[in-house]
């Protein structure tokens, strides 16, 4: 199966996102609302995603550590094909963003940010999650971390969930991640931030596609 590129726009502009995806679609399978780009422009960026690229997939990085049923409603009634919310989260708040995305159709990513523990994938499964997202945050990739490792050693354990990782993945770097198969590929910065996000964007799919498994 060959993995999803999932672009993620965290620090641009809705105007620039859109004019970005609109040049890289055929590239990718999933837009990624991050985080900071929810904060500055709330679910009308999803809904602009959903409405404007309904080809494509776009997941709402919400983050939910609490209020899960709550939060995940609003991303979901805003058309996300995908929700996010962090493994430290209480079980009780897994169960609840797992099923109100189940109930409207759709997936939920569990983060694994600074829970590196590979024991909690087991109970991420029984729960009913979707995805787990091994993932290495902005500020720890400034003191050089890498989510390879994480994603070495938990990839054997996901044996119901799928996998995805994140992390300062770049079109030099995806090849090492695409050896231990993740199902998701998930790159912002490695885009965004290169000097022709365009090219970055196809030479990161097609290392993809070449790697198919
Ligand atoms: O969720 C995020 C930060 O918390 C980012 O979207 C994720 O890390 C991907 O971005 P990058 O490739 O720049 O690391």
């Amino acid at each position: 199966m060959t993995a999803k590129l999932e672009v993620a726009l965290d620090a641009i502009t809705l105007n620039n996102a859109v004019t970005l995806i609109s040049k890289i679609q055929n590239d990718i399978d999933i837009i990624e609302v991050g985080t900071p780009m929810m904060m500055a422009y709330g679910m009308d960026a999803v809904r602009t995603f959903v409405k404007q690229f309904p080809q494509l997939e776009v997941l709402c990085d919400t983050k939910i550590m609490d209020a899960g049923a709550y939060e995940a409603q609003l991303a979901l009634s805003a058309g996300a094909d995908y929700v996010t919310l962090l493994a430290l989260s209480d079980d009780i708040t897994i169960k609840e963003v797992t099923d109100a995305a189940h109930n409207a159709g759709s997936l939920v990513m569990v983060d694994m940010i600074n829970d590196r523990d590979p024991q909690r994938v087991a109970t991420l499964q029984a729960i009913g999650a979707d995805i787990v997202a091994v993932h290495t945050g902005v500020d720890a990739q400034s003191a050089g971390r890498t989510p390879l490792d994480d994603l070495r050693e938990l990839r054997p354990l996901a044996t119901e969930a799928q996998v995805a990782v994140a992390g300062g993945i770049k079109a030099d770097t995806v090849a090492s991640y695409l050896v231990d198969e993740p199902d998701i590929v998930i790159v912002g910065g490695g885009i965004l931030n290169a000097k022709d996000p365009v090219a970055a964007a196809a030479a990161i799919h097609r290392q993809i596609i070449g790697g198919a498994r």
